[in-house]
């Protein structure tokens, strides 16, 4: 092969999401590739495939008269007027046959007598005491089906029992809408398979799993070829391969400008680029192109910019392929709960929680990094930020295109406020006991959640929250900040506060005088949270001033990300729970005790969720749950404190 420059691209298209799909569909238009001949299958092995044509029955069901009941058959006429006072014996066999369930009439008869109505007059007579009504008890020709009736039209997804009639119609093959065939190749020299052992720059290659599962759900077959490091010829030596005999194929990594990235050079120089670089976030670096009369999408290698891109180009590729109508998911309005800022210059794809509370649906947005996975994981659906637009104001009610059933999203419990390990052990329960409720907690920090309660943004706020002045737990807080509501403050738990430190405690720290020492590294919690502001009361006892503390600005939002900056040495220690430190086989300092409430505004209280929740706080699984952690106290949990 002729060795070709290999020159990096660095300047990307932004093409308008509708123009980029349009020009591509032209290209594939062009090229004959707007359809794929229909297959034809076996009837039994063509459950759950798309019907091309419609099918019509070429036999009819039952396709003889046949007896729908065990017992006689008999002529309707010789059964006339039969009464009790007038009873008609009948000869077997010539006036009266005996029939089975399914067996055909005898070609004179024209009804069937259950046996239970048949009184036995001798060996060869019977009697009985009712006329017979023609057809009675007959399941005639074409009762189920007749010949050349419709049984399924093009474009049904075959359930088990249109299986069944289509073979009772006497069809053995159909023609089916093919299932395209998809290659997925990852791309990546750092990619590892799952289970290797890693080591620092290794990731775990688990895009082309979730690409093939995608592939799968719409309606293609996917193939996941062998990973390929960042090497133009393996890659275009694959790519070259795989165009030759597969519908489609997907190349993931390697999409954007660095000095690894060889999807856009390979097909350009094997085929044609038509696009790269579409005003999407994420996923702004895909590639369309077309190699061999193939198309070959280059998708990018974040999964979240990866799931996307497979969202908006390949499933309607795949979709068109297969007649299938574009699925248009479930939209509700909600409001978003916080200001989010986006940029200009793309149509942002932003994953979001979504819960109903009172009336209202509400929007939290999710991680918005393109390799957070996780946000969608955690997404109940997403909301698109034009282009053009800044990006949405807080309370601002947008369009959710909804991943999960509206039901399933009124049942769920809207927890906004304070990071605690026991409430995921919570959620659990709660879904475990009571679905379809669960409970999805946004953690911003007490005096966050608070705040929520406020813009009934949420139905409870995890809140721990001292009162410099009495030393108090929460209750004054409450009547502060939410002097109109009327609250309840659950007890959830009381629980350990202290230094989470390396294991081993190299730095020697033994309670909060040793943060301001020069070679203590601090990591804080985010302000409003109630963590940050037990530090703040407890350094104003010691007599510290922050400004001595190194690290103090630093913030992180929950207890995990604090223990997880510790394990990751960027600090020497954070003021955080005991079971944080604990997941991360972290050491500990106990600085204090505190007490973790659930504030529930009374107008929730009666509400299926909110009882829910009480039921699982108060139950023994939930206790011995929490017992296997460390640092909680559970003799309050479950009662009732304001
Ligand atoms: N200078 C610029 N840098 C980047 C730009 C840009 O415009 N200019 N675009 C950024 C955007 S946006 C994205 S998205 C990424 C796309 O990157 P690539 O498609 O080139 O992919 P990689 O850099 O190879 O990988 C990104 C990331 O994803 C991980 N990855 C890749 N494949 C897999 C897999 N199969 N399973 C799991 N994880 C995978 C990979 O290890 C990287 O961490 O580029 C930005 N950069
Ligand atoms: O646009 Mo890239 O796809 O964010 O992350």
């Amino acid at each position: 092969m002729k060795k070709r420059k290999k020159r990096r691209k660095v300047y990307l298209d932004n093409t308008p999401l509708d123009e980029a799909i349009d020009n591509f569909f032209n290209v594939l238009e062009e090229i004959g590739k707007d359809s794929l001949p229909s297959e034809t299958v076996k009837t039994e092995d063509a459950l759950h495939r798309i019907t091309r044509e419609p099918i019509f029955a070429k036999t009819s069901s039952p396709h003889y008269h046949a007896s729908a009941m065990d017992g006689v058959a008999v002529k309707s006429q010789s059964t006339h007027r039969a009464s009790l006072r007038n009873p008609k014996v009948l000869s077997i066999p010539e006036q009266a046959e005996i029939v089975d369930t399914g067996a055909p009439l005898p070609e004179d008869k024209d009804a069937v007598i259950m046996i239970e109505d048949v009184d036995w007059a001798g060996k060869k007579e019977i009697e009985i005491v009712e006329p017979a009504a023609p057809w009675q008890h007959v399941r005639t020709i074409g009762e189920d089906l007749v010949a050349t009736e419709l049984i399924v039209p093009a474009g049904q997804k075959l359930k088990p029992v249109d299986i069944g009639a289509i073979l009772a119609g006497g069809i053995t093959e159909v023609s089916v809408e093919p299932k395209p065939k998809v290659s997925v190749v990852p791309t990546g020299t750092e990619l590892v398979e799952p289970g290797s052992d890693l080591e620092p720059g290794d990731i775990v290659e688990f895009n082309s799993h979730v690409l093939c599962g995608l592939i799968s759900e719409w309606g293609g077959t996917p193939f996941r070829e062998n990973k390929l490091d960042d090497d133009y010829e393996q890659i275009a030596d694959t790519v070259r391969n795989l165009t030759s005999k597969q519908d489609l194929v997907v190349v993931n990594a390697g999409s954007s400008a660095g000095s690894h990235d060889y999807t856009y050079q390979v097909i350009k120089d094997l085929g044609e680029v038509i696009c790269h670089g579409v005003a999407i976030k994420p996923g702004k670096p895909v590639i369309l192109g077309i190699v061999d009369k193939t198309p070959v999408i280059g998708i990018p290698g974040y999964p979240v910019s990866a799931t996307l891109t497979m969202e908006l180009f390949v499933k309607p590729i795949l979709y068109y392929w297969q007649n299938r109508k574009p699925y248009i998911s479930k939209q509700i309005r909600a409001n978003m709960s916080r200001r989010v800022v986006s940029s200009f210059n793309a149509q942002e794809y932003l994953r979001v929680k979504v819960g109903k509370v009172g009336d209202n649906f509400v929007a939290t947005p999710l991680g918005r990094g393109a390799g957070m996975i996780m946000s969608l994981v955690k997404a109940d659906g997403v909301t698109v930020i034009p282009q053009m637009r800044e990006g949405i104001e807080k309370g601002e009610e947008v369009e959710v295109d909804l991943y999960r059933p509206k039901n399933e999203i009124e049942s769920t419990v809207v927890g906004i406020g304070s990071h605690d390990i026991s409430l995921d052990i919570l959620s659990n329960e709660l879904h475990k006991h009571f679905p379809p409720y669960s409970l999805s907690s946004a953690h911003v920090g007490s005096m966050g959640g608070i705040m929520a309660l406020k813009r009934e943004e949420a139905h409870i706020a995890g809140v721990h929250l001292l009162d410099s002045e009495t030393g108090e737990y929460n209750k004054p807080h409450i009547e502060k900040y939410l002097k109109e509501e009327d609250v309840v403050l659950v007890n959830l738990a009381y629980r350990e506060q202290g230094l989470i430190v390396s294991k081993g405690n190299p730095k020697n720290i033994t309670g909060l005088h040793d943060i301001v020492r020069d070679d203590v590294s601090f990591v804080n919690r985010q302000k409003g949270a109630g963590t940050r502001i037990l530090l703040d009361y407890k350094l104003k006892e010691l007599g510290i001033n922050s400004e001595n503390i190194l690290g103090y600005d630093r913030e992180e939002v929950n207890h995990l990300s604090v223990a997880a900056a510790v394990n990751g040495n960027t600090a020497d220690c954070g003021l955080g729970i005991r079971a944080a430190a604990e997941a991360l086989d972290l050491e500990f300092v106990p600085v204090a005790k505190e007490r973790y409430d659930l504030a529930i505004p009374r107008k929730y209280w009666e509400w299926d969720g909110i009882q829910y929740i009480l039921q699982v706080i108060r139950s023994e699984g939930f206790k011995n749950s929490i017992d296997e952690l460390s640092g909680y106290d559970l003799s309050s949990s479950g009662q009732i404190l304001h």
